[in-house]
């Protein structure tokens, strides 16, 4: 499992480790892994030129030492000092005894023309706000050398993005890798900050034993979905492996009902039952269904239910919502079982109900626009799940799930832009709903479910549709569950 930590959760963690250690001890650290990943990416063969930015803080302090170490290998490098007055005193007398060289931000553009790596040591986990003036015309001018010029190296985090929330107010450095000290840091995996981190590498500077056992964010590995995918035992029968009901489609979006369905029969339960008016063409797709017309209520056992992708907005779409609600068994809601749902009716359940709107549901919600939801999908998520006291799965650009009462945010690590695409969400739905079924706990169905998909929709043949999403999902479950049992034999 990776962790995220927030600012003020790392930066206790360091007061306890700075205490322990020589002057300047844990900066040396970061600097190390900082060269290091600077060097691997720097061209060989020829004379070579860094430059740094640097701001007036420890993250300038950081940049001035790695740029030492790449100097006294002989690198080129040259300081572009934000604030001249300012600049980390120790790193700069560092640079200049390794014979590094400084500028002031009016040489920025022929400094930036001529490097071959550039390093972004501006703002760190100080930054507050959006970039000032002469930080964001730096990254405006590296942002319109675009794809032609050097790469961006940021340190600890791009300068001008939230390391807490992942948002980013106005200009921001757009990084080819983000090299992050002690901890990740949760803007670092939700966008939008996480497009402008690039690649994320982690540098050990021993902070490990200083943070506290539940971070804010996680992010399940591959291991971890491994572990917790249902598998039938030798005792097992249909009824034990649990029966996920689905309400979903209408005669007008009758498709709707077959892809839900599709991505049920993927998740593990042993048994999908299909309540609605979309039943001949579930079953000319899946034989497998166990249909019926009428409604939920009357469909027979379930141990959960998917309510709502396709349903429409009539009212026998209400009923069908108002229906499964009333259901002791856990509830998941898509789609337009999301319209008008009343928090309340939600939060006087006794069974754990997961809701997974995508962004313009959310706002539909939280009463807002889709923009400000995009802007701020940390808040937005957590937002909702104490409004509805529900588990709440943000779909989009980053997944993130959230549960009432706090806990940490998980993000999913697997998805991909190309789940983009009509109906992927009611596939979506449907493997949720029969991991709930299984026996997963909400978060860990709701997490477990977008990992699956998400690496669904990488392994479907491009472009990736809902139907080959779904077809790609037998061959996900395999994938995870060789590579485990090779190493629980190893
Ligand atoms: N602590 C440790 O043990 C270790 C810490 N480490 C490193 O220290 C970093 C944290 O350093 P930090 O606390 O000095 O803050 P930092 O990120 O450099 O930023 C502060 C400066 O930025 C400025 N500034 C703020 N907002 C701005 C904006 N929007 N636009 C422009 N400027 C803005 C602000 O200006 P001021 O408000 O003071 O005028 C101030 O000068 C951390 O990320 C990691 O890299 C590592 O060495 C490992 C050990
Ligand atoms: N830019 C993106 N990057 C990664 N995944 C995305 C992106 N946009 C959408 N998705 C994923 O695609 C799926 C689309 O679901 P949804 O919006 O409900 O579509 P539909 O209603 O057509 O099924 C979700 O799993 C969502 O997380
Ligand atoms: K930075």
């Amino acid at each position: 499992m990776r962790s995220a930590y927030r600012v003020e959760t790392v930066r206790a963690a360091e007061r306890v480790l700075l205490a322990s250690l020589p002057e300047g001890a844990l900066m040396a650290r970061a600097a190390a892994g900082l060269a290091a990943a600077c060097a691997r990416l720097l061209p060989g063969g020829r004379p070579r030129r860094v430059a740094l930015l640097v701001g007036s803080g420890d993250n300038g302090g950081d940049a001035l030492f790695a740029g030492a170490r790449l100097a006294r290998r002989g690198v080129g490098v040259t300081a572009l000092l934000l604030n001249p007055e300012r600049a980390h005193p120790a790193g700069l007398a560092a640079l200049r005894a390794a014979g590094g060289r400084t500028a002031g931000a009016d040489a920025a553009e022929g400094v930036l023309g001529r490097a071959d790596l550039v390093v972004d040591g501006i703002t760190g986990i100080g930054g507050r706000g959006g970039l000032r003036p002469g930080a964001a015309e730096l990254a405006e001018l590296l942002d319109r050398a675009g794809e032609e010029g050097p790469p961006v190296v940021a340190v600890d985090l791009p300068s001008g993005v939230d390391a807490d929330t992942g948002e980013v107010h106005g200009a921001a450095l757009r990084a080819t890798l983000t090299v992050t000290f002690g901890a990740c840091k949760p803007g670092l995996l939700v966008d939008p900050a996480r497009e402008f981190a690039g690649e994320v590498r982690l540098v050990d500077i021993g902070l490990r034993p200083e943070l506290p056992a539940e971070p804010d964010l996680v992010a399940l590995e591959a291991a971890d979905v491994a572990a917790l995918l249902p598998r039938p035992a030798a005792e097992s029968d249909k009824y034990r492996r649990g029966v996920v009901g689905v309400a979903a489609g209408s005669e007008r979006y009758p498709g709707a009902a077959v892809l839900a369905v599709g991505g049920a029969l993927c998740g593990g339960a042993g048994a999908v039952r299909y309540a609605g008016p979309a039943g001949a063409g579930v079953l000319a797709r899946y034989p497998e269904t166990l249909v019926s017309a009428g409604p939920p209520s009357r469909a027979g056992r379930v141990q959960s239910w998917v309510v709502g992708p396709g349903v429409g907005d009539d009212p026998n779409a209400r009923a069908t919502v108002d229906d499964v609600l009333a259901a002791e068994v856990p509830v998941l809601i898509d789609a337009d079982g999301l319209r008008g749902l009343d928090p309340e009716r939600v939060r006087a359940r006794r069974a754990a109900t997961v809701l997974t709107p995508h962004a313009g549901e959310a706002a539909a919600l939280l009463g807002g626009d889709r923009a400000g939801v995009e802007a701020s999908r940390l808040g937005s998520v957590r937002k909702l799940a104490e409004r509805f006291g529900a588990v709440v799965l943000l779909k989009g650009s980053t997944t993130l799930i959230a549960a009432p009462g706090g806990g940490p945010v998980h993000v999913n690590p697997t998805g991909t832009p190309w789940l983009a695409t009509a109906g992927s969400g009611d596939v979506l739905s449907g493997l949720v709903g029969s991991l709930l079924a299984a026996g997963l706990a909400p978060v860990q169905a709701a997490a477990t479910g977008a990992y699956l998909h998400g690496l669904a929709g990488r392994l479907a043949p491009t472009p990736a549709t809902a139907t080959t999403v779904t077809a790609a999902l037998p061959e996900v479950w395999d994938q995870l569950l060789s590579a485990t049992e090779v190493s629980s034999e190893g």
